[in-house]
């Protein structure tokens, strides 16, 4: 990754590649660094869409963050410039792109790389919570593969996030936490919530509480209206651990320190990071 921190980048430093995630993660290029060679995602964000929102302030302290965040499974930002109308950030580059697309591909994971994955994304989570960060929305688009095949947690850009969040919510409510959907105030325990939508769907290719129409997943989901189908055969551990993830009140639901000694962990994950 680019070496010095306090360096000053420019758009002339950089050579703009193709277009990244269709717009998903708004306007981000592959680009390489021109001295190193090496490849980078450039985010482009306009100066006007963040005046508009009055999220200038917020984008700093949250650059500073998320600069500090060093994680094997969280997504890095190694810097960020500006000109007069935009401002690039200076993103790892996931290799092996949207988890979301190798779950479509196989259509449901093993119980092996589920729980690889699922032990990740415990390991990042507790990493951001000990940094105080949560509004972590993780869900299967947002998270991302390097060219080793490893869980990079890449949604950050909250306030953006929270834009688009209103957009999920007229997209899917399908990862979203009771307390959340009842816009409720909220805590780290929503992430233990979504570990538990994800590693579901990990293994069944499909959201426990996913329903024709959006009042019934409302609906399902206050009522924690989770079953589990006879096939694919999953194992009663897998099971055991959604149970004690999908918990209506967020103080019960298994901690992230108790899902990394989960015995589906144990038994699946050699200390994978
Ligand atoms: C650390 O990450 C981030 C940090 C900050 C922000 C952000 O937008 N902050 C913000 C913006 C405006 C106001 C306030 C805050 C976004 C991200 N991360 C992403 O946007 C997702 C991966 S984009 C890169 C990337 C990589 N590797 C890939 N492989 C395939 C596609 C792809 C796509």
């Amino acid at each position: 990754p680019p070496k010095n921190p306090k360096k000053q980048w420019s758009l002339n430093d950089f050579e703009i590649g193709k277009p990244l995630g269709k717009g998903k993660f708004g306007r981000v290029y592959l680009a390489r660094e021109v001295k190193s060679g090496f490849i980078v995602a450039l985010k482009v964000i306009f100066k006007e869409q963040i005046e508009k929102y009055r999220l200038h302030h917020q984008l700093k302290r949250e650059m500073e963050i998320q600069t500090s965040l060093r994680h094997p499974n969280v997504l890095r930002l190694y810097g960020w410039f500006h000109d007069e109308e935009r401002i690039y950030l200076i993103l790892e580059y996931a290799h092996r792109g949207e988890l979301y697309r190798e779950l479509r591909k196989t259509g449901r994971l093993s119980e092996k790389q589920a729980a690889i994955y699922i032990a990740s994304l415990t390991q990042a989570l507790a990493y951001c919570h000990e940094k105080h960060v949560i509004h972590r929305d993780i869900k299967p688009e947002n998270l991302l593969l390097d060219h080793e095949g490893r869980l990079k947690i890449a949604d950050f850009g909250w306030s953006v996030q929270s834009r688009s969040k209103r957009h999920t919510m007229c997209g899917t409510l399908d990862y979203l936490a009771p307390e959340m959907v009842e816009n409720k105030a909220h805590d780290y325990a929503v992430d233990n919530w979504t570990l538990g939508i994800l590693c579901y769907e990990f293994l069944y290719g499909v959201p426990p509480f996913e329903a024709e129409r959006q009042t019934d997943t409302f609906r399902r989901i206050m009522k924690v209206d989770l079953s589990f189908p006879s096939t694919p055969d999953v194992s009663a551990e897998a099971k055991n651990l959604i149970s004690q993830l999908l918990v209506k009140d967020s103080s019960k639901r298994l901690s992230l320190q108790k899902i990394t000694e989960h015995p589906w962990i144990i038994k699946n994950v050699t200390s994978h990071d």
